[in-house]
């Protein structure tokens, strides 16, 4: 039976990879990994956690011993690794967290799999998920391809870029087996509302206002968080070793036309008059070192391995609305205590 870790796996985008591996694949035992930070929810996998091949074990990346002792003890035949600070606006107020979960957090887990691993590199695999922001910023033109040079502009994709660098280093030094991927803006349910598109959404649901970032033109890329985890079960699976994958969905939105699309959904989907939530609509202080346009070129995913998004924006948005006015719980849950306090210590300035 092969083993898996999947790091991060009760956040938003590990939820989705792990529910994908642990259904589809019933023949793998799937490790889920996860040190329960805000973002993490073991709600996210309710469905999944009774399943035979499904363990959760809490622990935390920053932990190096901790991480020898879990991957000595369950020598997995592959790693995947999403567990990560992810939150620009955090980064801001916080650099150095990011700096422990993504840049030491990946360093314990690669020095854990180089020594266990030894002498196999060639069966094992270490698949770090990673983000488009390693490339800095776009103008009007031109999208981020596996060439494009790194350029981060914030301390979350200055963390990033460092832990993608370890990764590689690691298989050019050691020769361990790697895969890294690095993927635009995910939406879909499960999603921490601090993230543009649930923030949003919560506080059209409770009339609060939507706090848009500067002039809003800052232009998105998107991509339904599903077929993400599509794509990283196919690169898992067929991707090359030592290579890298950009993976997007040709899906860009400037922030305001998104935010008014978002507003028409949700008016109709609450029974509200038309133009009820643009009202809530709030031009605020930019975020500092805002990146002006993410792109993806996603050719090289596509033509080698076959992959692209499997529904529209429309439906993937739509479907996502859904799914918050459905779970209302889920929401209250994770909006209740610490999160009111965090929300107001974020906005006070903008
Ligand atoms: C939270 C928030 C965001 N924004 C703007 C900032 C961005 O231009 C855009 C999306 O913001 P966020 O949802 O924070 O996502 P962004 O900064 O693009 O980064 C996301 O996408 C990245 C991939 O591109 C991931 O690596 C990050 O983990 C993820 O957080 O909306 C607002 O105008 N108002 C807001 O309140």
């Amino acid at each position: 039976m092969k083993k898996i870790i999947i790091t991060g796996g009760a956040g938003f985008i590990g939820s989705h990879v792990v529910r994908r591996f642990v259904t589809k694949y019933p023949q793998y035992q799937i490790y889920n990994l996860d040190a329960l930070t805000y973002a993490g929810n073991l709600e996210n996998l309710r469905d999944v956690e009774n399943f035979p091949n499904y363990t959760f074990i809490k622990a935390d990346i920053t932990d190096a011993d901790k991480m020898y002792e879990i991957i000595s003890e369950i020598d997995p035949d592959g790693v995947i690794h999403l567990a990560a600070e992810s939150h620009v606006d955090r980064s801001i107020n916080d650099p150095l967290a990011f700096v422990k979960t993504n840049v030491i957090g990946t360093v314990n887990l690669l020095n854990a799999c180089r020594d266990i691993w030894k002498g196999r590199y060639d069966e094992t695999l270490f698949y770090h998920i990673s983000t488009d922001e390693v490339y800095g910023t776009l103008g009007e033109s031109g999208l981020f391809t596996e060439t494009t040079p790194y350029d981060p502009n914030s301390p979350y994709s200055a963390s990033k870029a460092a832990s993608d660098h370890f990764v590689r280093a690691y298989g050019e030094t050691y020769g361990m087996n790697y895969i890294i991927t690095n993927c635009s803006n995910n939406y879909g349910p499960f999603q921490f509302p601090e993230k543009l598109i649930p923030l949003f959404i919560n506080n059209i649901i409770a009339n609060k206002p939507l706090p848009v970032y500067g002039d809003g033109l800052y232009t998105r890329d998107w991509l339904y968080v599903i077929d993400h985890a599509m794509a990283i079960d196919l690169v898992y699976h067929k991707g090359a070793k030592h290579e890298t994958y950009n993976i997007g969905g040709f899906n860009e939105w400037k922030n305001i036309d998104l935010v008014r699309l978002l507003c028409r959904l949700m008016d109709k989907k609450l029974g509200r008059p038309e133009g009820t939530a643009d009202k809530l609509i709030t031009f605020v202080k930019d975020r500092p070192g805002h990146d002006r346009r993410y792109a993806i070129d996603a050719t090289k995913i596509n033509t080698e391995l076959g992959w692209k998004p499997s529904v529209t924006f429309e439906t993937g948005l739509s479907e996502t609305i859904d799914w918050y006015l459905e779970n209302t719980e889920w929401l209250k849950n994770v909006t209740s205590g610490a999160y009111q306090k965090y929300y107001e210590e974020m906005y006070k300035n903008r």
